[in-house]
């Protein structure tokens, strides 16, 4: 049961970015433990390092210390178990949606499953996703929507241990966004995914998540505060609005991004070099 509790584990993890004769500490003692089955989201202001924790978690980046165990053992680079959906959907341009999907179940499944199995998997998994209708299409000829859609698919069709999703919804107008954000929650329900989301929308935070993780800003950031989503499932956005428990997370998170860790954006050190030296600049002029 233990290891369910702490199926993905961070522990203690940092990460320092060297380079143009500078470092830059982005993370600092990052500690979480995510439970099987969990839906976790990550939120906090643009640049403090929530995708440098996703990308450490899908082995894409090493910590500079610390580490990540998934299922027990230690995360050591890219791997099946971990599937990530970014931001900007990365299709293969001159593969079908059939065909995006096929590639990565015919590399994780090519020896042990029939091919017929994989036909039925991978029509299984766009299926999910309500992407029966266009399996022969290129994905120019499909939305931005349905783009995410079959990368979703093809994530869910290679059964990892960990979904990893980078701001999935962030491209898309809100209609879509809302509709593809309940399809992941119905598939979420049925597969019982242990899910890493970062997102910027406190709504889908809230929403989506069993847990909301909110990072403090950098440099060096760290985990500010979890806020558990006491909501039962299924969930519904319509009536969420006016419940109490929705509003009261809502509120913690916003606090915490606009009051406890307000962003003071730095003026550009060119801007206010510029001002500083305005008249020299005009008098060499
Ligand atoms: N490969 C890299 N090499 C050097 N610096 C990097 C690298 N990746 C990220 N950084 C730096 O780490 C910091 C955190 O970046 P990161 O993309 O993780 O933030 P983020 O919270 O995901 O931002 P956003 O919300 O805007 O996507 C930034 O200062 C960024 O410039």
């Amino acid at each position: 049961m233990d290891d369910d509790k702490n199926y993905l584990s961070l522990s203690k993890v940092d990460m320092v970015f060297t380079g143009n004769g500078g470092t830059n500490p982005v993370l600092k003692g990052i500690d979480l433990d995510v439970r099987r089955g969990e839906y976790i989201s990550l939120i906090g202001h643009s640049g403090c390092g929530k995708s440098t924790v996703l990308n450490i978690v899908a082995g894409l980046l090493e910590a500079t210390s610390g580490g990540v165990l998934l299922a027990g053992r230690e995360v050591s680079g890219p791997g099946p178990d971990r599937a990530v959906v970014f931001q900007n959907h990365s299709l293969l341009p001159w593969l079908t949606v059939y065909q995006n999907v096929e590639i990565a179940v015919d590399k994780i499944f090519g020896r042990s499953r029939s091919k017929a199995e994989r036909r039925e998997w991978i029509l299984h998994n766009l299926a999910m996703v309500n992407m029966s209708h266009a399996l022969d299409r290129l994905p120019s000829q499909i939305s931005g929507g349905m783009k995410q859609r079959v990368g979703i698919a093809r994530a869910l069709a290679m059964e990892p241990k960990v979904l990893l999703l980078d701001e999935p919804f962030g491209a898309l107008d809100a209609l879509t966004r809302a509709h593809l954000q309940d399809e992941v929650i119905r598939i979420q329900a049925e597969l019982g995914n242990t899910v890493l989301m970062i997102t910027h929308d406190v709504d889908e935070a809230v929403l989506m998540s069993d847990r909301v993780v909110m990072m403090t800003n950098g440099p060096a950031a760290t985990i500010g505060q979890i806020l558990t989503v006491d909501l039962p499932r299924p969930r519904s956005r319509i009536e969420l609005v006016e419940n109490p428990t929705y509003n009261h997370c809502r509120q913690e998170i916003l606090s915490f991004l606009y009051e406890k860790q307000r962003k003071v954006e730095p003026i550009s050190p060119a801007r206010s070099m510029k001002a500083r030296t305005r008249e020299p600049a005009a008098l060499q002029a």
